[in-house]
């Protein structure tokens, strides 16, 4: 990467016998918001930790500006963290929660009051400032976190799902200003977070974790249009995993086989994971909006394969179809407003799958087994 501010080398953290961070590397664009996704117990607040001081890893570097930050306690670290409660003092005010950083850093008295007065002017606190925790609104409450967190013009800012204790509404909207804000400070941030679609909406970057190790890392449409391990492709977004066998694997020519023997043929597909070869069980990875439903299935560029209806829902901008396909539950979203009933339950329909929105994942097939219980048949 051209300019890494903040990097992570072969990090590595256990418990006792848990692993929960395993040789993590990242690099993190200088000024960029990068953020670090991924389920419960994945290793996200650990990672954070090492990087603000508060974990030792047991293996591993942290720099940051191509400086080790091994060694140095928390408070010698050029970062600032905001975390998921806030943790502001109750019985401070505003400004002096906001002020607190600066004055244990011995900064002079003048200096103090004027970061602190345009801190609270950036994060349209300045009506705010005498009052305490207690008498903010959640929104509020999250807006003093962060202004005391860049108050001390941190080179990092690293945040702890700093909106999850907010209603739906209000997190989406302060996602905007928090992004907002960002851009103009121009302050590297890692950002951690379990929802996909905050890290998608938010991130210039996204790294997404999986029990202690980084899965795949790329720019939000990356991982949305080209995950590269199962985990990835069902974790970000909703995707159909079609369980088959991979029959022929040529360039320019690839067939594969249904559990219920039919097969598919395409003149190319995207190939995820590492060559599938001939006879291998995978799975077509293929998202519910990518696909159409027709009963009478007039013929189209593109793969069809055959099914029944198990039934569908109108969702306001899209109607929802489950279509069984050789034992597989497909979900289908068609974005038609005058959309209508397709067809009854157990009708036959014809699934038409885009070639160019198809990926053979390798080793997709075990996904495709356990799956996601609400796509199982
Ligand atoms: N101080 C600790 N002592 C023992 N185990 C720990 C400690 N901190 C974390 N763990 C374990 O390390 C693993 C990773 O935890 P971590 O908090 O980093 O995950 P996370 O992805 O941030 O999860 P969440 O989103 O639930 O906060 C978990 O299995 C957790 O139980």
């Amino acid at each position: 990467m051209a300019d890494a501010h903040l990097q992570l080398v072969n990090l590595r953290k256990t418990f006792g016998e848990d692993v929960a961070v395993d040789h993590v590397d990242m690099a993190i664009e200088r000024g960029s918001f990068t953020c670090l996704l991924g389920p419960s117990g994945c290793g996200k607040t650990t990672t954070l930790r090492m990087i603000a001081g508060f974990v030792d890893p047991d293996d591993g570097d942290v720099l940051i500006g191509g400086v080790s930050q091994i060694g140095r306690s928390a408070h010698r670290r050029p970062t600032s963290i905001v975390f998921q409660d806030y943790a502001l003092f109750p019985h401070m005010t505003v400004e002096d929660n906001v002020a607190y950083g600066l004055r244990t850093a011995k900064i002079d008295k003048e200096t103090v009051e004027r970061r602190t007065r345009e801190t609270l002017e950036l994060m349209g606190l300045e009506g705010l400032a005498k009052r305490y925790p207690r008498q903010l609104s959640g929104g509020q409450q999250q807006r003093t976190a962060l202004a005391r967190s860049v108050v001390t013009e941190p080179e990092v800012l690293l945040m702890d799902e700093p909106l999850s204790n907010l209603d739906a509404k209000l997190r989406a909207r302060l996602r905007t200003d928090l992004r907002a804000l960002q851009q103009r400070l121009g302050i590297t941030t890692l950002y951690v977070t379990h929802d996909q679609e905050e890290a998608l909406a938010m991130g210039d970057a996204v790294a997404v974790m999986f029990d202690g190790r980084i899965e795949q890392s790329g720019t939000p449409h990356e991982l949305y249009y080209e995950p590269e391990t199962p985990f990835v492709a069902d974790f970000i977004g909703m995707n159909n995993f079609i369980p088959c066998e991979m029959r022929k694997f040529a360039e320019g020519q690839i067939v594969v086989e249904l559990a219920d023997h039919q097969r598919l043929e395409f003149d190319g597909a995207r190939i995820s994971g590492g060559d599938v070869s001939e006879g291998e069980e995978t799975a077509l990875v293929i998202r519910p909006e990518a696909l159409s439903v027709d009963v009478d299935g007039s013929a189209t560029a593109g793969a069809e394969i055959q099914g029944s209806l198990i039934g569908s829902q109108f969702l306001g901008p899209l109607r929802r179809h489950w279509v069984k396909v050789a034992g597989t539950e497909v979900v289908i979203d068609e974005y038609d407003p005058d959309l209508e009933p397709i067809a009854e339950p157990d009708d036959p329909v014809r699934v038409r799958l885009p070639t160019n929105s198809i990926t053979i994942m390798k080793g997709g097939a075990e996904k495709a087994t356990r799956g996601d219980p609400a796509l199982r048949t």
